[in-house]
């Protein structure tokens, strides 16, 4: 079957696992991407940017200090958003920037982010219109500005005020501490002229919570900051090191009542308040990162996954049999099962990914009519997957990372500022242990819901169900079956994760504790509870995708959903032998299955990753350029360091050499 990434002059031996491809990785890259178009576009976007000389990069980044790196990254967004501005549709965007500037950040980001979502979302109609042309055609940068230094995750503690002044009709904002300074915001420190700031609202005395304003921090003309605004960068990061995350205080900055964001909660100007229809609207940016970074996630694992192969692949290093030839380290069974699940788990978090993209759709549309129903199943989803999917990516990237040896410890790999970027997912946007508890509250409804027969959404419905008992392992040989067997055992693990933890819980509080204290004795159950449901979600959206699939992919996509499947279930096999649901046997048979699912991976896992269809520009490893002539490449990019400028470094010459002589005189 072809892999239409074959080319002449490429490592024979990736040439010879794309020969083994037995499906059509075209047709895999557009079922992954949408559509046929989607894919051919993809591409011309890719071949467009390396042939434009205004993205062109002298040096690799990984060699330039902070400031440059900030400075050529802001060139490049310059000519993304002027000239490319009306060649890339809305959802084309996120590639192009990936391909032009790379992952760790550009002025932008946090514009298109959070900025241009809060105003469209919670502006209202007078303040839409009159900031938001002005925002999407980038006369003004705007980033979205509410974690403060001494608090992030509980938001109701937030020490920035907005209080209201009925006289002159104005918000007065107010930073009222050191630790009240807003610190950590993208984009804030350097690049934004304009945030939407999250602030506590106070009317008559009276605290009525989190609310967003919109406010300008620095002058359009000079980009000097404004009186009473004290803002800069916060300094460098484990990664997104090209992102200017900001600090900034507020010194009693007055802005007009209607630059508060109006559309669901409402101020008027005699400074009575009126309550959005669900109180967590002013949370809506947050619910749109999480509900957008799923996708964005489960494509850094996926190159993580497309290095760590196709290097395997060109890896020669050691024997299995005496006397044999050196084998490609991608044959030893511990490099595929380190290397094989994250390729399972990138397709599984993409595909997922998709799906709570087009929930969020729905849920927005619902808001728009006044009806915020879906909001509390959307946000128990996204706050679950957020929180494991960044965890998931970070340790699969991690042992991508191993698996390439030393190379995989250099920059040259990519695999080390991938890490970085990815593991900042597990704490923006909520840290993980917290949001995981967002979703675990949503269970504890759930299984009162069930207890009491009402009607479940679909994410929980398996919480009404009944378990019979584990049929994996005794099926037969039908995949389809043991597809679902596995499924079913899943669900009753889920269920029994949220049961046990609920009465966990209950029973504290029947022993005489408040309810907030006796959740905080059971949250790491309930936090299993909900990374469980969270699992249970990813692995029914994979099974929907194989069951839409066409047929000339669905055998591959077969054998990769079992090795998922497997996978999981050996991960969690605590949890499955637990309560007796399955027993030792069992998970001998998934441990056997998971052992062959590698061995049936093992032709197709090269063009498994092509079909992630990442350039090489976007990939940015020369451990995974699609050719796998890594070592020439690997010399190359190593000579461009800059300790390589001169043979004899000052540093050397103004105290080695000295250090050396003296001691030489000594003698
Ligand atoms: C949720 C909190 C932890 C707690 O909040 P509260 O104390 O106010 O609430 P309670 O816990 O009491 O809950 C009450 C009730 O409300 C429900 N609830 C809570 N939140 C929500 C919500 N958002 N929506 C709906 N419902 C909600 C809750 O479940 C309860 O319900 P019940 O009573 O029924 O049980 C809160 O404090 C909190 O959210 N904390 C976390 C803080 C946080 O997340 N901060 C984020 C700061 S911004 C940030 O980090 C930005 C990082 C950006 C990095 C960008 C990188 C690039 C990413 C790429 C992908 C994006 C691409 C976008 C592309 C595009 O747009 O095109
Ligand atoms: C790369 C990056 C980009 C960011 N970008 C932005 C941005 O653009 N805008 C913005 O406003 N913010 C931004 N942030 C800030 C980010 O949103 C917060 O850091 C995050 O929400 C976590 O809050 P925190 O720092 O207060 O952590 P803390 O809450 O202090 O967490 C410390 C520890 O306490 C635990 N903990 C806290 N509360 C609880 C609880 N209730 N139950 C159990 N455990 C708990 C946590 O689990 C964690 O282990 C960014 C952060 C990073 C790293």
């Amino acid at each position: 079957m072809p892999n239409r990434c074959i080319r002449p002059g490429d490592n024979p031996d990736l040439t010879k696992e794309r020969e083994t491809c037995t499906f059509d990785t075209d047709e895999l890259a557009a079922n992954l991407y949408g559509s046929r178009r989607n894919l051919e576009r993809r591409r011309e976007i890719s071949q467009k940017v390396s042939a434009d000389p205004d993205f062109a990069d002298p040096i690799p980044h990984e060699f330039l200090s902070r400031e440059k790196a900030v400075d050529a990254t802001a060139k490049k967004s310059k000519v993304i958003f002027q000239k490319w501005k009306n060649l890339v549709k809305p959802e084309e965007m996120p590639h192009l920037v990936n391909e032009a500037v790379g992952i760790q950040g550009f002025p932008l980001a946090l514009h298109h982010a959070m900025f241009l979502p809060s105003l469209n979302s919670q502006a209202d109609d007078d303040l839409a219109a009159e900031i938001l042309p002005r925002a999407k055609a980038y006369e003004i940068i705007g980033t979205y500005a509410q974690t403060e230094m001494g608090h992030g995750t509980n938001l109701r503690e937030l020490e920035t005020t907005a209080t209201y002044d009925k006289t002159t009709q104005e918000f007065v904002i107010n930073t009222p501490t050191r630790k009240a300074m807003k610190w950590w915001p993208g984009n804030l420190g350097k690049m934004s002229n304009y945030a939407v700031v999250c602030c506590q609202l106070i009317i008559d005395g009276k605290n009525l919570g989190p609310h967003n304003f919109l406010v300008q921090l620095r002058c359009e003309k000079t980009h000097e900051p404004l009186p009473g605004i004290t803002v800069g960068d916060i300094g460098p990061k484990i990664a997104y090191n090209t992102t200017d995350n900001g600090f900034l205080a507020l010194d009693n900055v007055r802005i007009p009542r209607r630059q508060m964001l109006m559309k669901h909660a409402k101020v008027s100007p005699d400074g009575t308040y009126t309550p959005p229809i669900h109180a967590k609207l002013n949370y809506g940016a947050m619910v749109h990162v999480r509900a957008h970074m799923i996708y964005s996630h489960g494509h850094l694992l996926a190159r993580a996954a497309a290095v760590a192969t196709r290097y395997s692949a060109v890896r020669r290093q050691g024997r299995i049999e005496n006397g044999g030839p050196e084998v490609q380290i991608l044959d030893y069974q511990t490099q595929q099962h380190r290397i094989f699940p994250q390729i399972a788990r990138a397709y599984a978090i993409l595909f997922a990914g998709q799906e709570v993209r087009d929930q969020y759709a729905k849920t927005l549309e619902g808001i728009a009519n006044g009806q915020a129903d879906l909001l509390p199943d959307l946000h128990a989803l996204t706050s679950g997957l957020k929180s494991v999917v960044t965890f998931m990516g970070g340790l699969g990237i991690e042992q991508c990372r191993m698996s390439c040896g030393g190379h995989g410890y250099s920059d040259a790999s990519g695999l080390p500022k991938l890490y970085g970027v990815q593991i900042g997912g597990c704490t923006y946007e909520g840290e993980n242990m917290v949001m995981l508890q967002q979703t675990a509250r949503y269970l504890m409804k759930g299984v009162k819901w069930a207890e009491q027969g009402k009607s479940l959404s679909p994410s929980i419905a398996y919480l009404g169900k009944k378990s019979g008992k584990s049929l994996i392992g005794l099926k037969g040989g039908d995949i389809t079956r043991e597809h679902e067997a596995i499924l079913e055992t899943l669900e009753h693990t889920a269920r029994r994760l949220a049961i046990d933890a609920s009465q966990l819980w209950e029973k504290r509080i029947k022993g005489g504790e408040c309810k907030e204290r006796a959740w905080n004795g059971v949250t790491v159950e309930m936090n299993r509870a909900s990374r469980v449901y969270t699992r249970l979600f990813m692995a029914r959206s994979f099974h929907r995708r194989l069951l839409s699939s066409p047929s000339s992919i669905r055998s591959v996509l077969s054998d990769l959903f079992s090795l998922y499947l497997h996978y999981e279930c050996v991960d969690m096999a605590q949890h499955l032998l637990e309560d007796g649901h399955c027993n030792g046997g069992q998970i001998q048979y998934l441990k056997k299955r998971l052992y062959e699912d590698l061995t049936t991976l093992r032709p197709n896992a090269v063009s498994l990753v092509d079909s992630f269809e990442i350039s090489d520009r976007e990939l940015n490893s020369v451990l995974g350029r699609r050719d796998g002539n890594v070592y020439e490449a690997l010399f190359q990019w190593a000579k461009q360091s800059e300790l390589n400028y001169t043979d004899v470094l000052p540093a050397v010459k103004n105290y080695m050499m000295p250090m050396m002589e003296e001691n030489r005189s000594k003698l």
